[in-house]
């Protein structure tokens, strides 16, 4: 079985690893996760994944190592782990806004990197990732591909869209969840309680984005088969608009990516 070292088991660190074990092509066992203060791990360490607080052991052995730290502290990592890299060892960053050169500058020119954009429903299988590279090859890169498809849909994209892909897809599922949250204070406003409203605001999201997923249609597509002439869809739709829906949803889109691309501190 494949050997991966998660370094930095926060959100997204232990996400990618619940996310694997569920997908029942890796074990908790052949899974090392790493944090600076080992307590923090207990519950993980009873789930039988292999725990550490030291990175340069934790990744001795693993094909892939991924590094789910925050972009102001990856730096010190890198430098942490340069000792211990074995050169055929894949090196997988989803750290936001650090480019694959930032990471070889510190790492070592010859070290394979593939940056990684997953999202936190990685936890259930269910992630958009998006992955680039700069010189890895094309079974280098299929290693990634295939680990992050147990756990979701894939697509490889060029590394200047990186930024992009956080903001869509990283940050996205947030913009998802709040919509969904605001759907659902607008039932309670319409007579639901809340935890009706929410089971309806989520399964109606769900069915839409299936509903997508399923048919290939346009979304606009799909709108016009519920707006009725005259009827209350369009009018609920329009006056979301005369309020800038659409306009919010990608202003905000534009803005995260914005800040996505510069939290690297060189
Ligand atoms: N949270 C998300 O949905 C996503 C986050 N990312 C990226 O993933 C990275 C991590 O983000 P989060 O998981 O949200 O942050 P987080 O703060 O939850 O996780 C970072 C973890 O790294 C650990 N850490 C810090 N220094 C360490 C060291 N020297 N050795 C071992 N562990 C150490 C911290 O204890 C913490 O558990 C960021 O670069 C972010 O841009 C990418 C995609 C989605
Ligand atoms: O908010 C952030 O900076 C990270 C990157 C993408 C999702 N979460």
């Amino acid at each position: 079985m494949r050997k991966v070292t998660i370094i930095g088991s926060g959100n997204i660190g232990l996400a990618l690893a619940k996310g694997l074990v569920k997908s029942d092509e890796y074990q908790a066992n052949n899974i090392t996760l790493t944090r600076r203060v080992l307590q923090s791990l207990q519950e993980e360490k009873e789930l039988g994944f292999d725990v550490s607080a030291n990175n340069q052991e934790a990744i001795q052995g693993a094909e892939v190592i991924v590094l789910a730290i925050l972009p102001q502290q990856i730096r010190k990592v890198m430098e942490e782990i340069r000792p211990a890299l074995s050169p055929h060892q894949i090196v997988v960053s989803v750290a936001s806004g650090v480019s694959c050169a930032h990471i070889k500058e510190v790492l070592g020119l010859d070290t394979i990197v593939v940056r990684a954009m997953p999202n936190t429903a990685i936890a259930i299988g269910q992630s958009m990732t998006c992955i680039a590279t700069d010189n890895a090859n094309t079974e280098e890169v299929a290693v990634v591909e295939r680990l992050f498809e147990t756990v979701g849909s894939v697509v490889v994209i060029n590394e200047d869209l990186m930024t992009s892909a956080t903001a869509l897809c990283a940050c996205g599922i947030a913009f998802f969840l709040r919509s969904i949250r605001a759907a659902s204070q607008g039932g309670v406003e319409i007579g639901f309680h809340a935890h009706d409203a929410l089971k309806m605001a989520i399964q109606t999201a769900k069915g839409a984005a299936d509903l997508l997923l399923q048919t290939n249609n346009h979304p606009e597509s799909e709108i016009d088969k519920v707006t009725s002439p005259k009827g209350c869809t369009i009018a609920g739709l329009n006056e979301m608009e005369h309020n800038g829906f659409s306009s919010a949803f990608i202003k905000g889109i534009k803005f995260s990516a914005k800040q996505a691309g510069g939290l690297y501190n060189d």
